[in-house]
């Protein structure tokens, strides 16, 4: 068995005395798709900035390609391409002028920056100030810096907020064409239907911790119909059953 391309061993991550995220672990298999899902405040981005090399982890490790950040930042950045869910745009710069900034930052010609802003549809507003897109607009411009690189590890936090539905459609296209090209991805989202879409497996949060996980397929043979929302809504009933055990003993 291949080695996993991502092997997250029991992260936390405090901050200022408050538990974001309790002892998380997972592996990411080289070119699947895997969807970290929850609800609001549920440490989703905290994790996706921890395997990004953003944020560290106050305990445990993460690998990436056999890399750690604290042994090697370049080559450990290198493999990787993030999506952040917000992102406060320089004022006075184009898309195109942009993206060749961040394309210069990566050693990438040009001529990626081309494909890029014609992959995301935005090849005609190339001349236009970033600061005039819509919300939808800024979130293509996002996933094409992300995929400048063609990275290997490719990270997003909650990437489709703000598409309208024929680019909701058309990025679950584009980062299945990610995946044929042996890339691996990561992202976060609380729409379970686009998980349940793009995700070959999912990884459900609640509260900083990991409250069940599996592939799409399973879930759909365990399940049926909406699968991910039935998953997600098992595992909240068995947090709250063991809680009551545990609250029961304690009495
Ligand atoms: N720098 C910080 N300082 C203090 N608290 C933080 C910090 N970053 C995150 N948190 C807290 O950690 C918790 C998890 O936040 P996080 O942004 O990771 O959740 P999320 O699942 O991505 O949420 P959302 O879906 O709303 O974006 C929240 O309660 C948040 O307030």
């Amino acid at each position: 068995m291949p080695e996993p391309f991502v092997i997250a061993s029991n992260i936390n991550k405090t901050i200022k005395s408050q538990k974001i995220v309790q002892d998380i672990s997972f592996e990411l298999e080289k070119g699947s798709i895997v969807g970290l899902c929850g609800g609001n405040g549920a440490g989703k981005s905290t994790v996706l900035r921890m395997v990004a090399g953003i944020l560290q982890p106050t305990s445990g490790n993460i690998v990436v390609s056999g890399l750690q950040w604290k042994n090697d930042r370049k080559k450990f950045a290198e493999q990787i391409g993030y999506m952040p869910d917000d992102f406060q745009f320089p004022q006075g710069m184009t898309a195109q002028e942009i993206l060749s900034f961040w394309a210069s930052l990566r050693e990438m010609p040009e001529q990626r920056v081309h494909e890029v802003l014609s992959l995301v549809g935005l090849a005609d507003k190339k001349n236009k100030l970033v600061s005039t897109f819509s919300k939808g607009m800024r979130q293509r411009v996002l996933f094409a810096q992300a995929i400048l690189s063609k990275p290997a590890l490719l990270i997003m936090d909650e990437p489709t907020n703000g598409l309208d539905p024929y680019w909701m459609k058309e990025f679950v296209n584009l980062v299945k064409v990610v995946k044929t090209e042996g890339q691996t991805v990561l992202f976060s989202t609380h729409q379970l239907d686009i998980a349940e879409e793009l995700a070959d497996y999912v990884i459900f949060l609640n509260e900083g911790q990991n409250c069940g996980e599996g592939s799409v397929e399973e879930y759909s043979q365990l399940f049926g119909e909406f699968p991910l929302h039935k998953a997600f809504h098992y595992s909240m009933e068995l947090i709250t059953k063991k809680e009551k055990v545990k609250d029961e003993n304690e009495d």
